[in-house]
């Protein structure tokens, strides 16, 4: 479990992380989700106590991660994976990390060959591809059997088979009762493993909730297919927000598909298609980081 609390830290120039204040549960995947700069990497430094706070505190399991006598069997994680001596064979690298936590250096060989290392455990860190070196640092974070896991956009760079594989591992950490805590600018992947997500935008927490409900916040739309323009233009008129889709199609936002219905009969139009559709996750995603793209289009 992770705990933020108010956590905050300030570069010379910018308000990276600005008051954070969430929970990461086990036993489920939660997505930390953002645009590029939006504070995701820095907030999961702060975790590892590889970055100091402004203000504000970070803890795994109720202590400072350097707190505990051995972190790596509190928390698990994947920042970045090619952060590795390079010199070192991949089941060298491991055996370090075991030692210097009190874990049995049997369970390296069990790790590599969680993650399929096996065969490469003698190559030097630094022959890796990216892929295999995604795998080495996952390898890492499951050593110490840790109750809560973390990664850094573990799927960047990886091949299909890759990225299926990281999505099957994460759930199965959640399910074994971990706490999971997997970054991403993507919702779309987010929306393939996650059961929480956290959102931030410059800084700041923009959610903390389930997908269901971020989906639910972000409102339905109704569609409204009529015969004639003149059935659509007349809706058109009687309705506060709307987009039209085509001559005889409207998409709109701020009603029920009820009110839509009795708007219709009010006007005495007919309708040939009357639906309600939930906002996709995608669309929730881009609606709630809408004002927190650091580098948004300009146009002249
Ligand atoms: N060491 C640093 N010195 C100064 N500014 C920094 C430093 N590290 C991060 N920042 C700034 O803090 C902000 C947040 O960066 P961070 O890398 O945490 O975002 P992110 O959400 O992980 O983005 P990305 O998806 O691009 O990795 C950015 O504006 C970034 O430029």
């Amino acid at each position: 479990m992770i705990t933020l609390r108010g956590l905050t830290k300030r570069y010379r120039k910018a308000l990276a992380v600005d008051g954070v204040t969430c929970e990461i549960e086990p036993g489920r995947v939660t997505g930390f989700l953002g645009p590029n700069g939006a504070g995701k990497s820095t907030t999961m430094r702060m975790i590892l106590g590889l970055d100091e706070p402004t203000a504000g505190t970070a803890l795994v399991g109720g202590k400072r991660y350097h707190e505990h006598r051995y972190p790596l069997r509190e928390l698990g994680a994947l920042l970045d994976a090619k952060a590795l001596h390079p010199g070192r064979s991949a089941r060298a690298h491991l055996t370090a990390m075991a030692r210097s936590n009190g874990i049995p250096t049997k369970r390296v060989g069990e790790v590599l060959d969680a993650v399929g290392l096996t065969d490469v455990a003698g190559k030097r860190a630094g022959t890796l591809s990216l892929g295999m070196s995604q795998r080495l640092g996952i390898a890492g974070a499951l050593l110490g059997d840790p109750g809560t896991l973390m990664f850094d956009e573990p799927v960047n760079g990886l091949d299909l088979d890759g990225v299926r594989w990281i999505r099957d591992l994460v759930r199965e950490l959640a399910d074994e009762g971990r706490a999971v805590f997997v970054s991403s600018h993507l919702m779309s992947e987010m929306q393939l493993v996650a059961d929480h997500v956290v959102v931030i935008g410059k800084g700041k927490l923009l959610a903390d909730a389930s997908i269901g409900a971020v989906i639910a916040a972000a409102g339905s739309v109704v569609r409204v297919r009529a015969p004639e323009p003149a059935a659509v233009d007349a809706l058109e008129r009687g309705l506060a927000t709307t987009r039209r889709i085509g001559p005889t199609e409207l998409e709109v936002t701020g009603a029920t598909a009820e009110q839509v219905g009795d708007l219709a009969f009010q006007l005495r139009v007919r309708l040939h298609e009357l639906r309600a559709e939930h906002a996709s996750l995608e669309q929730a995603y881009l609606d709630l980081t809408a004002d927190s793209v650091e580098c948004a289009a300009v146009t002249r």
